[in-house]
């Protein structure tokens, strides 16, 4: 914010810009330093023809929207938006250590101990919380949305499947499909329960290092899904086999 209050209006030559950080869906991600505070962002740069082309342009309203009025230390936070004649910019809070997915990948076993994965599943859990209170569904919890701050705690990004609750919006079925509940598989409408679902496939995969309905084919998986179909390895204690068994258990 300027000194007299009012919203500043940036633009690029506000920041100097770094190193590609990585891809988002349809953009690409920059670390950057807005030149004045110093202040270290990441850069999301989406170009208006292929917003146009990917007919995705209310999707990224929406995103804006909603990620831009969210303010919860587990949810990433947008910190402004601009846009050129070519170009729509978002400036993002910028997560220090990276993605969550990587950091899994490092560990001696490609998983996280109980003790890291309660205080993950704890922070999303929150955030997810804060989400609902306002009415949106967030519907792609993974761990490649999942972002770690200096301070390792959870970050949740990219708000791009987000919704107003309740919703019946269709998610396409691009991507993985480990993640997908049982009631958006079937088409019904569905509300915040789906975000649980998401946590509780999240909670298995960071404790065993991969989703529980993970098959060697899609129809596989699917059936999985529906039959809840989950296996826990020996390693799994009690505690959270009651956790994840109790939030994928869905009335639909
Ligand atoms: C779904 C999505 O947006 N994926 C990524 C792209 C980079 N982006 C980041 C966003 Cl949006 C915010 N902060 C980030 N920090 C990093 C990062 C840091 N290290 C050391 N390595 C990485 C990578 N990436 C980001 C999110």
């Amino acid at each position: 914010k300027a000194r007299d209050g009012k919203e500043k209006e940036y633009r690029l030559e506000d920041f100097e810009v770094g190193k590609p950080l990585g891809r988002g869906k349809f953009g690409r991600v920059y670390l950057a330093r807005e030149k004045r505070t110093e202040f270290m962002v990441a850069l999301k740069v989406l170009f208006k023809s292929e917003l146009v082309k990917e007919e995705i342009e209310h999707q990224l309203i929406r995103e804006i929207e909603i990620q831009s009025h969210l303010s919860h230390p587990n949810v990433l936070r947008m910190l402004t938006y601009f846009h050129d004649e070519k170009r729509v910019f978002l400036v993002l809070e910028y997560a220090a250590i990276g993605e969550l997915y990587k950091e899994m990948r490092k560990q001696p076993n490609q998983r996280f101990d109980e003790k890291r994965v309660a205080k993950y599943v704890y922070q999303v859990a929150d955030a997810l919380m804060y989400c609902h209170k306002n009415k949106v569904i967030h519907r792609d919890i993974k761990p490649e949305n999942l972002l770690l701050s200096a301070w390792g705690n959870v970050k949740i990004a990219d708000f791009g499947w987000s919704v107003h609750a309740p919703s019946l919006r269709r998610k396409t079925m691009c991507g993985t499909l480990d993640y997908l509940p049982p009631e958006i598989i079937a088409g019904v409408q569905y509300t915040e329960h789906v975000d649980h679902w998401c946590l509780g496939v999240l909670c298995y995969e960071l404790l065993v290092g991969h989703p529980p309905f993970e098959s060697k084919d899609r129809k596989t998986t699917y059936k999985r899904i529906d039959h809840v179909d989950m296996k826990f390895p020996s390693f799994v204690s009690p505690g959270p086999r009651n956790l994840i068994s109790k939030v994928s258990w869905q009335p639909i």
